[in-house]
């Protein structure tokens, strides 16, 4: 069967228990929004295509868990992330604080060149906000992120975020396969030159015999 996309990539969403990031994947990729809270155990993960630049780009979600016991766990699919989505919740200023325990232990475990954005959810709760788009914004400069607040519950940015996110590992990739290519290219040249050398020493040790 054909491939049904042209690229595959995996995303990690990262934050303290509660801040939405379920919610946040089931309404970028099944449209729903559930206000239960069920925590999720270990990691999860769910699939989504979407059309960027002419390419059919397929990405996989790894929604983790925030809660403590299960980062032993979350922490090995680090290693595996090409985008990761910090998130915290606008409500509560301890996951906005958390995030740079977040982003540290994405700087140990996770590859130098995963991209990553913040994001700053429930954006629909303003009369219970604590974070501000200015302190979110900063944090995310601090870091050299780009920053979304969306709302699970009203849907707003979550398909921008992800979609922004997606666009990032892309540009990456492209990156990395042109620095591949432009390698490859000076590589056969270089081995094109030492061939042609070496056939100009083989003619000459050719006519010195014939001489
Ligand atoms: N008002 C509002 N509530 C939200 C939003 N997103 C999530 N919630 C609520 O926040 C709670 C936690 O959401 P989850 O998506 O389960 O949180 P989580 O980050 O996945 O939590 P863990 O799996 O424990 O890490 C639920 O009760 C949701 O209804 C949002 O955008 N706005």
């Amino acid at each position: 069967m054909a491939k049904q996309y042209d690229v595959l990539f995996r995303l990690l969403m990262l934050g303290d228990s509660g801040v939405g990031k379920t919610c946040m994947l089931r309404r970028f990729t099944d449209s729903e929004f559930d206000p239960s809270h069920i925590s999720t155990i270990g990691v999860d993960f769910k699939m989504k295509t979407l059309e960027i630049d002419g390419l059919k780009v397929r990405v996989q979600i790894w929604d983790t868990a925030g809660q403590e016991r299960y980062q032993t766990i979350t922490k090995q699919y680090y290693r595996r992330a090409q985008g990761i989505i910090f998130v915290y919740d606008i409500t509560n200023q301890a996951a906005f604080q958390h995030i740079a325990k977040w982003a540290s232990d994405v700087e140990e475990y996770a590859p130098n060149q995963v991209q990553r954005i913040l994001v700053g959810n429930k954006c629909d709760e303003e009369l219970r906000r604590q974070v501000t788009t200015e302190q979110g914004s900063k944090l995310a400069e601090t870091y050299e992120m780009e920053f979304f607040e969306t709302s699970a519950s009203t849907s707003n940015n979550i398909r921008e975020s992800f979609t922004r996110l997606t666009e990032l590992v892309l540009q990456a990739h492209k990156r990395d396969t042109d620095h591949l290519l432009s390698s490859l290219d000076d590589y056969l040249e270089k081995v094109a030159l030492e061939d042609e050398g070496s056939k100009d020493t083989d003619e000459n040790v050719q006519r010195s015999c014939a001489c």
